[in-house]
């Protein structure tokens, strides 16, 4: 079974990409929901978050500060590591596991989509890389309008702390152009039959 990452900064489209992969039956693994999930359930890695980022990391509700974290976490590098230390590993390890499940059920190949998958160097556990491209421009003006709580000077400096999308472009295997330009679903039926292939 292939593993196969699919990047691309945020706003690239990765999510709608991957959706259209799993329309035709390829299993996906979403980094980013899987470690929300591994951050709210695994018992060791919240006592990790709270020694790390205070007890307010968590709200009364017990849930995930997620605002609070993406402050603390999105203006200043230090914390961005050291939360990136935390849950990396962890992700690593669930998708090793799933992926596991996913080869003994006999699936051809599986997708990982993640924002980050050389700056996590997750990419050593994958066999080829997508990277779902768009400009600058374009995924700045999606993530305005899909997340209205983030600011356009947030989404700057997210993209601050992400891969170049020329270095992204530069070390992919298969590139998906999502750029409003040109249509997704060709791109995607052709490098699916390339993978099956
Ligand atoms: C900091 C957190 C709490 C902010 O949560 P919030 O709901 O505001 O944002 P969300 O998770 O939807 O992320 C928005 C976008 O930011 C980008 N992003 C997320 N985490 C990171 C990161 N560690 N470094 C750079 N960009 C990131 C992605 O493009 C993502 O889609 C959250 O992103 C988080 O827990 N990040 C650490 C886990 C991680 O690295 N996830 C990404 C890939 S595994
Ligand atoms: N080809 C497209 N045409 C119109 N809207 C699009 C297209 N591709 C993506 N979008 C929209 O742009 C937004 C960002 O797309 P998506 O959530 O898939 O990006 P992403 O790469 O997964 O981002 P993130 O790294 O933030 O998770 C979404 O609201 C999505 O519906």
């Amino acid at each position: 079974m292939l593993r196969i990452g699919i990047t691309g900064g945020i706003g690239s489209g990765k999510s709608v990409v991957c959706r259209v992969f799993q329309v035709l039956g390829v299993p996906v693994y979403d980094s980013d929901a899987r470690a929300k999930w591994v951050m709210a359930h695994d018992t060791a890695l919240r006592q990790e978050l709270v020694a790390a980022f205070g007890t307010a990391v968590f709200g009364a509700d017990g849930q995930l500060d997620r605002p609070y974290l993406a402050r603390l976490a999105f203006n200043d590098p230090a914390q961005l590591a050291k939360l990136n230390g935390l849950v990396h590993p962890h992700v690593g390890r669930d998708f090793a596991e799933w992926s596991e499940g996913q080869a003994q059920l006999g699936k051809p190949y599986i997708l990982k989509e993640a924002a980050l998958l050389y700056e996590s160097g997750a990419y050593k556990q994958l066999d080829r890389i997508i990277t779902v491209f768009a400009p600058e421009t374009v995924r700045h003006a999606r993530v305005l309008l899909r997340d209205p709580h983030r600011t356009a000077d947030d989404i700057v400096s997210i993209m601050g702390k992400q891969l170049s999308e020329e270095e992204k472009l530069q070390r992919a295997d298969f590139i998906i152009h999502n750029d409003d330009q040109h249509l997704v679903l060709p791109q995607v039926l052709k490098l699916h039959q390339i993978i099956l292939n």
